[in-house]
Formats: C-alpha cells, structure tokens, sequence
C-alpha cells in the first residue's frame, strides 16, 4: 500500500495541477477544432433564381433557372428548375388582339411564381427574348409588333418578380446564346479543349453557329468572347424564313406556282406528304406571311393531295433553297458565306422532335434517307392508325419536315455521310433545355466571367482536415515533450539523491 502511494506520488500526471491543466489543454484544442471546422463550414445554401421566356413564333415558354447564390461564378451550376408551356400560339399571332398577348402568360408565370419561394420573388429578374416570329411581324407591320411587346411589358412589370425588359432578339443573339448554352451546360469552357456547335431549328428561323478559325469574309457573322480566360472566334448565321413552319410556306408556294390552275380549284398533288392524304386547304394560310412571294393564286382554297415520293419530294425541297450563288470561298445557301465545318454539332429543337419522331437521331445520313423513303410512302390512314396520340398537325408534316432538315443539313450546311456522325440530335443537356434562354440569363446576369476565377489552392473539406490533422500533431508534440522534459528531470534528481 504505501509503496502504491509512493509509486503515485511520484508519476507527475497523478499531480493535481498537472491534471488540470491537461483536461483545460485538450478542451482548449477542442474549442479551436470545433470553432475552425464551424468558421469553414458552408453557410446553409441560399439559391437565387432567374426566369426567362422564350416568345418564339409557334409558342411562348418559360424558364425558371436556379444556382447557389455563393458560386454564381462556377460554371455548370445554374439547373433548370422548371419550365411552362405556354397554351396557344406565339405572341406574335397575338397582332389583331395585342392587348391579351400579355395576359397569355398568366397561367405559367402563376406556375413560376409557385417554383420560387415567396421571400425570392422580388430579387429575381425576368427577361422576355421573342424571336422570328415577332421578327417577322415587325416588318410586316411594325406598330403591331410594338403593341404586342407593350403588352408583354405590361405584363410581366406587374407580377412580383424585378422584370428586366422584354424585346426582340436579333438572329446572331439567338444563335450565340445556344452555343454559349450547349457549350456551358457540357462544361466546355473549362474542361473541353474544344468547344460544340449549336444547330437550331425554330418554326420561323433557324441558326448556325460553330467555334471556326481565321476567316475574314463576312466579319459581320463572327462574334468574339472571352470566357474564363480563353478567347472564342464563333461563327453564326440566323436564316430567316427557314424554320420549318415558314419553310414548309415556301415550299408549298413553289409548288402552287409551279402548277397555276385553271378554272377549277387547285389541287396541289404534292410528294411530301402521305399517299391517301386529302385535305382542303385555305390559300390565305401560305400566303399570310413576309417570307412567301406576294403574287399568290387568284383561289382561295385548294385540295393537297399526298403522293408520298421521297425522291420527288427531295427534290422539290431543294427548290427552296438558291445552291449556285455564292461570292465568297464557301458559301451555305442563298450566297451567305460559311467556313469549313468544324467539331461536333448539337441539333436541338425540331431538329431533335422531328429525327426523334423519325427514329433517325442515331443512323448514319444513307440510313436515314432510305428509311425516310419508307415512312413518306406509307399510306396517310397508316400513319393516323399508328400514332393515334401525336398531334395531327405535327403528323402529317414529318414527312416533309424529315426531307426539309436533311436537305438543310447536307445540302445547305455542307454535312456529308463522313461529318453526319458529328452531329448529336439533342433535346437536353444535363437536364437543362438546349436553346438560347439559358446562355440569354447567363450573359445578362455576367454569369459567365472574362477570366477564369481564382479557386483556392486546397478544397475546403481538404483544408479542415489538414487543419484538424495540424492540431493533433501539435498536441501529441507537446505531451511528448512533456513526457520526455519529466522522465530527464526524474532521472538527474535520482542521480543527485
Ligand atoms: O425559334 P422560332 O423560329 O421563333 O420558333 P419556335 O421557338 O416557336 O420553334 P420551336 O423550336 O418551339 O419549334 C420548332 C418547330 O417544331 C414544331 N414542334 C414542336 N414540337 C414538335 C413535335 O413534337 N413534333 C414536331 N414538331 C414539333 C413547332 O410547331 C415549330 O414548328
Ligand atoms: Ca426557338
């Protein structure tokens, strides 16, 4: 017993002071880990939001977007949250009635309201691009397109959100603002030595646009950026009347024209469409827009009757376009100057409804030609049986519409059997839409920086650990040191004794 005294009496850790400052040392240490893992902790994630609408000439949707407020600046943060659809057609159809253009919009901008919390609504912008649809009604009738926009502005001023301007875009906007879309969405900016290019096919108008070397023709079709720290040389070219509705106008006027009636009505026997399709048709409805010639045939009706005749009706298609003029070094159509393809090409919008309907998003250019032979010459009472739930207005134009992007593909843009391969019929990318919106917001918002952020040297979960690391070492340093400073001084003091 009083040697088990002595032995405690003489270990230093069984002193009272020397526990006390032990047990006060490693709450100290505690403290500073706990305090310094919390200082570096992210701060409860706080989303900010933005809403744009895309009023394009077929129909008018809504965006809502949303990132995390502390990393504005990283690319591939910002998600679509949620999209609307708006019901009816473009605001531009809106012209006779401008008034309830705006108030169209209510049901989906409710649905957005809904998608943001409340205390957000008054901080998140709403910007509002229209594109060829209200393109083309401005220069049909300028005061209508005025009165429409007005009535947009009014609108959307009105609901909660800090509204941003609503207006027109012009043709090279919406082809750079896809290509900033596709090229953020798969990270391209930062990761990719290459960028994509960005084909999209609206109902009024379509784009081209790709990253291209040093051509220095037609300066006005290249835009600069510089993003995160790299400088892109984009090439971009908006064909207006080219969308697959306007399109679909030019073509069936060539044909009215190509056949002038006699006394009778018209019948335009026509091999983009289905064999057995007959329907009567209103001249007006062609004939109602800028981008088709202005003589149009003296009837008012006439009966279009499918022949179904892949072959004809490629070369029909090919009529639309103007092939041999071009005074430039390479040219698409129309004499519009184009460089050399180059890289991978995302094709959204009809691009992608239409080959995706067609099955065709993944067969080579050769494959896709016969099988679309196949499809136009199946009968019209087929088609009906087989696809009782697609819209009947969308159904009897996927013949056409087949032949039309194929033709615009190869024959306009320059894609061969080699090339087709490049081309990615998309619809979405990373669960985002691919379109001009997001790329729109990007910009507006200067989400996009010039250079590139600077990004600290370690991530913050590697710095906790190292700070915490840090401190144990420090603490097992210094209980060694005491260990060794107590055994050196017990040993000199037995020497002495
Ligand atoms: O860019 P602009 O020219 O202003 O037109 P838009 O923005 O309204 O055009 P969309 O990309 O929304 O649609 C392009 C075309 O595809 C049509 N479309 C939409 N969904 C479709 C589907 O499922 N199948 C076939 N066509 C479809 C639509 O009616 C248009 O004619
Ligand atoms: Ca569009």
């Amino acid at each position: 017993m009083a040697g088990q005294r002595e032995m405690r009496e003489k270990n230093p850790w069984h002193r009272r002071p020397i526990i006390i400052i032990a047990v006060l040392f490693t709450v100290v240490i505690g403290g500073l880990v706990t305090m310094s893992v919390m200082q570096n902790k992210p701060i409860h994630q706080k989303y900010k939001y933005g809403i744009v609408l895309d009023a394009g000439s077929s129909h008018t949707s809504v965006y809502v977007y949303q990132w995390p407020a502390e990393k504005e600046n990283n690319t591939g943060m910002v998600t679509q949250k949620h999209t609307c659809n708006v019901k009816g057609k473009g605001i531009s159809s809106y012209f006779r009635n401008a008034n309830q253009a705006g108030p169209s919009l209510r049901e989906c901008m409710e649905e957005a309201e809904r998608a943001i919390p409340t205390p957000r609504h008054q901080e998140t912008p709403v910007y509002l691009g229209a594109t060829a649809g209200m393109r083309l009604l401005r220069k049909e009738n300028e005061t209508a397109s005025g009165n429409v926009l007005l009535s947009v502005m009014q609108f959307l001023q009105a609901t909660p959100f800090s509204f941003q301007g609503a207006r027109i875009i012009t043709g090279q906007e919406e082809g750079a603002y896809g290509w900033i879309t596709v090229n953020y969405l798969s990270d391209n900016f930062r990761r990719a030595q290459h960028t994509m290019g960005a084909l999209d096919l609206g109902g009024a108008s379509t784009q081209i646009t790709f990253e291209s070397g040093d051509h220095f023709k037609s300066i006005n079709d290249f835009i600069h950026f510089r993003l995160y720290g790299k400088e892109y040389r984009v090439y971009t070219h908006s064909f207006l009347c080219y969308g697959k509705d306007q399109a679909l106008k030019l073509f069936l006027d060539r044909q009215l024209q190509a056949h002038p009636t006699g006394s009778g009505k018209q019948t335009l026997e026509d091999p983009c469409f289905h064999p057995g399709y007959n329907k009567s048709k209103s001249v007006q409805d062609i004939y109602n827009s800028p981008c088709v010639s202005e003589v149009q045939p003296s009837k008012a009706e006439f009966t279009h009757k499918g022949t179904g005749n892949w072959m004809l009706c490629q070369k029909n298609v090919r009529r639309i376009f103007n092939f041999s003029e071009c005074t430039s070094s390479s040219c698409s159509f129309n004499g519009v100057f184009q460089p050399p393809l180059k890289g991978q090409f995302g094709a959204f919008s009809a691009f992608f409804f239409v080959m995706d309907f067609l099955n065709l998003t993944s067969e080579p250019l050769e494959v896709s030609k016969k099988k679309l032979a196949a499809y136009c010459s199946m009968p019209w009472d087929e088609v009906t049986k087989n696809h009782k739930k697609v819209k009947e207005k969308y159904l009897q134009e996927y013949c056409f519409s087949g032949t039309y992007i194929l033709t615009l593909l190869e024959d306009g843009y320059n894609f061969t059997s080699e090339t087709w391969k490049d081309i990615k019929f998309i619809k979405k990318i990373a669960n985002s839409d691919a379109g001009w919106t997001l790329g729109y917001m990007l910009n507006l918002t200067n989400m996009i920086p010039a250079e590139a952020p600077d990004s600290p040297p370690i991530p913050h979960a590697g710095y906790v650990t190292l700070m915490v690391l840090f401190v144990f070492v420090l603490f097992f340093l210094i209980v060694l040191a005491y260990c060794f400073f107590r055994r050196s001084s017990s040993a000199s003091q037995k020497q002495i004794v």
